[in-house]
Formats: C-alpha cells, structure tokens, sequence
C-alpha cells in the first residue's frame, strides 16, 4: 500500500503534467510558474488563434511561436489545446504561450489581445464548395465573433474560417450589433490565393517564386478568385493558353488539394506559411512601418459590392488605404463580372445570417 506522502508525491506529478502553469522540479518538488522569475510579455505584440489545435491552428501556433514580433500567444479551441500548448510551450523562442480549453475559456483568451487570428471551423471533403461549410462555420464565427466584441474590440481580426466570401460579412455585421465595428481591423485571409498564384506564375515562367508578385482580387472561393496576369510583377507577358491554365489552376487550388487530401480535409501547411505571411505584415503595421502592402477580403468601395478583396496597405490602424484595381484587360474585365455576381450572393448570405 502507498503512503499518504507518496500519494501526495503522486497527486502533485499528475496535477504538474496537466497544468501547463505548474513546471514539475527534480526530486517531486512543484513550482508553480508564477513563482518563476521570467517577466513574460516583453515588447511585442498579444496574439490569439481561435481554433488553434486544428490542422492549421497547430503550424500556424509553431509558426507564430517563432515570430519575433509575438510576445504572448494565446492557443483557444474546442479540443485538445492542453496537448498543443504544452508542446509548443517547449520551443525556446521569445513569445510566452498560454492555452485555453471549452467556450468557457474565450473571454480569458481574448483579453488584451491585439490581434486575433481565426481558423476554427470544419473543412471541406471532395465534392463541396466551400459554400457547403456555411450552416455549421457561420454560427461558429458568429460566436468568436461576439467574444471579440466584448473582449478585445480593437483587435486586428484575420478571418480564415471559409467561406471567407460570407464569414467576413457575418463578422462585421456580429461587430455592427456590438457597436465596435471599424472595418480598418477586419480582414479576410486570402493570402493563400497570392502564394498559389507566385508559385503557379513562377513555375510557368521558370522564375524564382519569391521574385514573383501576383495581385489576386475578389473574393476566395472558385470564379470569385481573381488573378491579375496583367499586372504581375517583374513585368512579363503570358500566351492565351498559359492566361487559361494559370487562372483555372489558382481558382481551383484549394480543390487541388482537398482532391489529393481524399477526405482528410484541406490544405493546411500551405495556408498556416500563408496565415503567417499575412500575421507578420499585420504586425509590422501595427508596429509603424511604412510601405506594407497586401491582398485582403475587407470593407470596401473598390466595387459596388460592400466587400471585395484587393491591395490594402497596412498601418497601425489595420487597412490605411485599399488600392484601386488599376488597369484590366478584356479577360480580366470578364473575370471581373463573373466574380462580382457570384461575390454578391455569397455576402447577403453572409449578412442575412446575423440580421434573421
Ligand atoms: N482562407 C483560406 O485561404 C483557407 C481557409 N480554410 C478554412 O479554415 C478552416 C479550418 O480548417 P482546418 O484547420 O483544416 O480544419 P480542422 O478541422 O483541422 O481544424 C479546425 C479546428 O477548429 C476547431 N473548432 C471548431 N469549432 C470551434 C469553436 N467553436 N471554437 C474554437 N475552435 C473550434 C476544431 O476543434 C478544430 O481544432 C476551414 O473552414 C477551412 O475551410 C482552409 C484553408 C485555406
Ligand atoms: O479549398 C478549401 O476548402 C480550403 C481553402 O480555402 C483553400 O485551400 O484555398
């Protein structure tokens, strides 16, 4: 039979394993991590990721571990953040890691946060559009939402939970009701669009991928992606067969990959480098560097739709100014109107969910 101290022993192991405060010491003895000397939260900024034990939440958490600009970071979902916090808690780069377990745990996750990164929800299997998500990820965005609004109101919100097309809109109309809506801090992920189109572009051209920058407008769901072949930049010229192949293969990228996945979701490597591309230039504008410039699904006057993604550059403030589409050509101008209709539907959905 054990003793009662080596029980006590025992009970103290356990409780030190699962509390990602307490750090277990050699010879049983316990220090609670508040006792530590570590300071915790240097310069930087508070980051969130809601839905963060996902198949993008976890590289995205690692990635965003690493990023010198991060000092606290906060790991929210459904399930099983213990296991991912305590994990990459281990990384010894600079930003303290916290994790949070169960809606009961989201107000505590956003607290402070200054910037709020959201991949929770389900992915698409083989046969659906992105659309097919809508009845489960809207009320799943709608929630996160209401925390933000009421948590961290000024917040940087990058949406990544699809249809990009309607949860943008849900989220702003979530914050509308709250009364803490500034469309300068809601942006949509669709960075992941832009990676695709340099690596497909690059290929085609036998460039190095990140020599190349393509601007892809729109939207993020098949027609609704838009890639400006016209204003690629370095400067180049394409035939009529490589316009059709390289537009075709960006719209359907993410089909690409759930195709190739076989029903083991989307992709999520690639989106968690591109959700971290996009973090970092968002971090850098709120830091104050001049010149930051990407695409994003956002508020905006660009179209007559009330959002529409394109180049925005980046400030403290979130989206400081959205950039006109400038020149298109006749494919382009095509594209564009295919893109526009489709885009309209996707966000009344989006609206109408919040407004019901
Ligand atoms: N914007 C873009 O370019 C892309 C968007 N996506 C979208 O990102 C979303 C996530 O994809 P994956 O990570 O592959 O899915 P996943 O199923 O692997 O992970 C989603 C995570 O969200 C969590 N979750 C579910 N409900 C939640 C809630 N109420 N609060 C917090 N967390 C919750 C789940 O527990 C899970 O850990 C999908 O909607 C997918 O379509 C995927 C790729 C690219
Ligand atoms: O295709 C999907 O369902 C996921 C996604 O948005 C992408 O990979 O672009």
């Amino acid at each position: 039979m054990q003793s009662s101290s080596e029980i006590n022993q025992r009970i103290a192991r356990i409780s030190a394993h699962l509390n990602p405060h307490t750090i277990q010491m050699e010879g049983n003895s316990v220090l609670r991590r508040d006792n530590c000397r570590a300071k915790g939260g240097s310069a930087g900024f508070k980051v969130a990721i809601l839905g963060a034990a996902g198949g993008i939440g976890q590289p995205l958490a690692m990635l965003m571990k690493m990023n010198p600009l991060v000092s606290v970071l906060h790991l929210y979902d459904v399930v099983n953040t213990p296991g991912v916090t305590s994990d990459i808690s281990h990384m010894d780069t600079g930003a303290v890691v916290r994790g949070f377990l169960g809606k009961d745990s989201l107000e505590d996750a956003l607290t402070g946060m200054d910037l709020v990164i959201i991949p929770a929800g389900v992915p698409r299997k083989p046969g659906m559009t992105r659309d097919d998500l809508f009845n489960i990820n809207a009320g799943i965005v709608k929630t996160l939402c209401e925390g933000i609004s009421k948590c961290c109101p000024r917040a940087i919100v990058n949406l990544i939970s699809n249809p990009v097309n309607s949860t943008v809109p849900i989220a702003a109309e979530v914050f509308k009701k709250a009364g803490t809506y500034d469309p300068r801090r809601l942006l949509g992920v669709t960075m992941l669009d832009v990676v695709r189109a340099n690596t497909f572009v690059a290929e085609v051209l036998g460039l190095d991928p990140r020599e190349v920058d393509v601007p892809v407008v729109g939207g993020h769901a098949g027609v609704t992606i838009l890639p400006l072949l016209s204003q690629v930049k370095p400067s180049c010229s394409f035939t009529p067969q490589e316009i059709e192949y390289l537009t075709t293969r960006i719209q359907n990228g993410g089909t690409e990959v759930v195709e190739a996945k076989a029903g083991a979701g989307s992709a999520t490597l690639s989106m968690a480098y591109a959700a971290v591309k996009f973090a970092d230039a968002c971090l850098r504008g709120l830091r104050g560097d001049a010149g930051i410039v990407e695409c994003a699904f956002v508020d905006s006057q660009v179209t007559e739709l009330p959002f529409f993604a394109s180049k925005v550059r980046l400030s403290r403030n979130g989206v400081e100014e959205i950039y006109p589409l400038g020149p298109l050509n006749e494919y382009e101008r095509n594209g564009l109107e295919k893109a526009k209709k489709e885009l309209a539907g996707s966000i009344d959905k989006g609206i109408a969910f919040v407004r019901k």
